[in-house]
C-alpha cells in the first residue's frame, strides 16, 4: 500500500515535477550546518540534499538513500528534480554529486524496482533511469563526481555521467559495469557512454568480464581522473571544479554538446525500443530467477 502509492506519488513528479515541490522540504531553503548567509542555505528531497554555494556558484548534492543509494524509483525521481532545479537557477554553474552514505556511493539500480513487479511498473522505472541519464549527460552544469564508495553498475552510469571523477583511494571502493555478472546486459547507451570513457577494447573486455575495478585500476584505465585519500576527495573535487569553471560557460558547454550530444541523440531516437527492450528483457523467468537469486545472495553475505 505504501509502496504504492509510493510509486504513484514518483509517477505523477515524472510527469509533472513541480507536484513533487509540494509538502516537501524540496524547494525549501533551510541554514546548513554551521551556516548563516543565503550561500550557506540548504534544500534538498527526502532522498537528496543539495547544500548550495551561490558565492562560487557551486553545489553540493549528496545521495541520501541509505543502505546503499540503491537507485529507487523516488531516489530517480528526486535527482532529476534536485538538478533540473539547480539549472534553472542561474547563480550556479557546478554542481558536486556524492554520497551521504557511508561507505557506498551508489549500489545502483534498485534490483527490489525490477524483481517481481509487473512490466509497467518496469517500464516506469526505467523511463525514470534514462531520464536521469539524460539529464545528466547532456546537463548545461559542470558535474564533478566525488565518489567515496563503491560504485558499480547504476553507480557507474551516473559517475560516467559527470564530466570529471574522483576516486577515494580505498580497494572496497570499486568502479565498473558489473551487469553481465548478474546475468544482465547493459544497454546501448551505457555501453557508448563506456566506450566514450575508456575507449572500445578497454570496453569490451570490462563489459563482458563485468569488471569492478580498485582504485589504481581505475585510474588506470581512465574510468576516474583522479584517486585520492578519501579525506580529501571533497577538497579535490572542489579544486577541479575550479579548473572547469575557469573556462567560459559558453565555450564548455557546446563542446560539451558537441561531445556528446550523438550518443544522447541515439537514446532519444530509440527510447520506447529500449524501454521495451528492458521490459521484456527483465521480465523473463530466466532472468527474474538470477536476479531473486542475486539479491537473495546479498542479502544472506550480511553479518
Ligand atoms: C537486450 C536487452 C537489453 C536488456 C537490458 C537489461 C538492463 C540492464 C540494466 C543495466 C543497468 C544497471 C544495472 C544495475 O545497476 S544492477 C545493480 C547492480 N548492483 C550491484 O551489483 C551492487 C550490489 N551491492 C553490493 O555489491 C553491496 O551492497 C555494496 C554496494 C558493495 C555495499 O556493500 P555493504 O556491505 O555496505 O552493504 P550490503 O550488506 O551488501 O547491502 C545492504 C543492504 O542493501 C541491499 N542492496 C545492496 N545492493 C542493492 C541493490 N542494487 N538493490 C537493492 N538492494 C540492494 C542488500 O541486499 C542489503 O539488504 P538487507 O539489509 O540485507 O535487506
Amino acid at each position: 500500500m505504501a509502496l504504492a502509492s509510493g510509486v504513484r506519488f514518483a509517477a505523477r513528479a515524472l510527469l509533472r515535477p513541480w507536484a513533487l515541490l509540494r509538502g516537501t522540504t524540496l524547494g525549501r531553503t533551510e541554514p546548513a550546518a554551521g551556516g548563516g548567509g543565503d550561500g550557506a542555505r540548504r534544500f534538498g528531497s527526502q532522498r537528496v540534499l543539495v547544500e548550495p554555494d551561490a558565492a562560487s556558484g557551486v553545489a553540493v548534492m549528496k545521495l541520501r538513500n541509505p543502505p546503499v543509494n540503491a537507485l529507487s524509483l523516488e531516489l530517480l525521481t528526486e535527482l532529476v528534480i534536485s538538478l533540473e532545479k539547480l539549472e534553472n537557477d542561474k547563480t550556479f554553474r557546478g554542481v558536486i554529486l556524492t554520497s551521504d552514505c557511508p561507505r557506498v556511493f551508489c549500489a545502483g539500480l534498485d534490483l527490489t524496482e525490477i524483481c517481481g513487479r509487473n512490466p509497467a511498473h518496469c517500464a516506469e522505472y526505467w523511463k525514470a533511469m534514462q531520464e536521469l541519464w539524460l539529464r545528466t549527460y547532456l546537463s548545461s552544469l559542470v558535474l564533478v563526481a566525488a565518489i567515496n564508495g563503491a560504485c558499480p553498475a547504476g553507480g557507474c552510469i551516473i559517475a560516467l555521467s559527470c564530466d570529471c571523477r574522483v576516486l577515494a583511494d580505498n580497494p572496497k571502493y570499486r568502479i565498473g559495469l558489473n551487469e553481465t555478472l548478474l546475468g544482465i546486459i547493459a544497454p546501448f547507451w551505457l555501453k557508448d557512454t563506456y566506450v566514450n570513457t575508456i575507449g572500445h577494447r578497454a570496453s569490451e573486455q570490462a563489459l563482458q568480464l563485468g569488471s569492478l575495478f580498485p582504485p589504481a585500476e581505475a585510474l588506470q584505465v581512465g574510468l576516474v581522473d583522479q584517486v585520492v585519500p578519501e579525506d580529501q576527495v571533497q577538497s579535490t573535487a572542489l579544486s577541479e571544479m575550479a579548473r572547469w569553471l575557469a573556462v567560459p560557460d559558453h565555450a564548455r558547454q557546446l563542446t560539451k554538446n558537441m561531445m556528446r550530444k550523438a550518443t544522447a541523440d541515439r537514446l532519444l531516437r530509440q527510447r520506447d525500443a529500449d524501454t521495451q527492450n528492458f521490459v521484456s528483457f527483465v521480465c523473463r523467468d530466466s532472468i527474474q530467477k538470477s536476479l531473486q537469486a542475486y539479491l537473495e545472495k546479498l542479502r544472506q553475505r550480511k553479518g
